[in-house]
């Protein structure tokens, strides 16, 4: 057993809405070790990206522990690094400049440095003073993965990063995510609408019931480091979550297989 980085215990959410409390988020408890790779899925509004929020500290739970390092989460910190769906660029500044946004009392010359090494990783040394409209889709979420990643979080958590991106582009920066968590050893956590991206990258696939979003599963999937997606058992765990929607009800079109 790795070292505990994550620990929720009793979670519950509700939300206002027009005057009325609706429960989001259910008695959610879940433990995620350091350099784990965690995938959450789980029907469209059941909660998932709230809890990532509360994991980055933009939204409060109403009740229960959430604590990273054993140090109860209160607001966002520089150990957590958040990725959108969208990029989340600022129009009117280079990607260079935009990666270097997160960096703080760090000289000039610092800065540059770090945003060229992170640039590099991303592969888009070349496009440092180009502006996010000058770029592809696929190559703005690049951008946005070298800005979250340069600050050095321990904790990436990714709101569905790759779901607005074709599907070859989608595959090359999974592979890519595989690389970078074994160059900086980060704990990842993920949203995805994604099956096969779920049993590519995750260590555990975390199953969600529909609103109120309960715990519905925690999946280990056990198929070594690299994994063929076209293999026997790869198609078996993709079925395997896919039947829990089946469940359900009948198949919802969000979900991808
Ligand atoms: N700030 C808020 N105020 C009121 N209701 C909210 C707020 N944020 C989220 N909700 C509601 O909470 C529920 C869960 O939202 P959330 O975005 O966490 O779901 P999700 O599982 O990530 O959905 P999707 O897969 O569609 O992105 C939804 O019904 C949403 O309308």
């Amino acid at each position: 057993m790795g070292k505990k980085k994550l620990i929720i215990h009793d979670v519950n959410k509700s939300f206002v809405v027009n005057g009325q409390s609706v429960d989001v988020l259910k008695d959610i408890n879940l433990e995620i070790e350091e350099g784990e790779f965690v995938v959450i899925v789980g029907h469209s509004g059941c909660g998932k990206s709230t809890l990532l929020k509360m994991i980055a500290g933009l939204e409060k739970n109403d009740t229960g522990i959430l604590s990273v390092d054993g140090k109860e989460v209160d607001g966002p910190g520089m150990d957590r690094g958040m990725i959108f769906q969208e990029h989340r660029l600022f129009p009117w500044m280079s990607i260079e400049k935009n990666v270097q946004l997160g960096l703080k009392g760090l000289s000039k010359e610092e800065k540059r440095k770090l945003s060229d090494q992170y640039l590099e990783l991303v592969k888009l040394s070349e496009f440092k003073k180009a502006y996010p409209s000058q770029l592809s889709g696929g190559m703005s979420q690049r951008a946005a993965i070298a800005r979250s990643l340069v600050s050095q979080p321990e904790i990436l958590l990714l709101d569905e990063p790759f779901g607005a991106l074709d599907a070859l582009t989608k595959i090359e920066l999974q592979e890519e995510m595989l690389k970078i968590r074994e160059r900086f050893h980060n704990t990842m956590i993920m949203v995805t609408h994604d099956i096969e991206e779920a049993v590519f990258l995750a260590d555990r696939i975390v199953v969600m019931s529909a609103r109120p979003g309960r715990i519905k599963d925690v999946i280990k999937v056990e198929l070594g480091k690299y994994r063929d997606r076209g293999s026997t058992d790869f198609t078996h765990y993709k079925k395997k979550i896919f039947d829990y929607f089946f469940e359900e009800k009948t198949v919802t079109p969000e979900y991808n297989i």
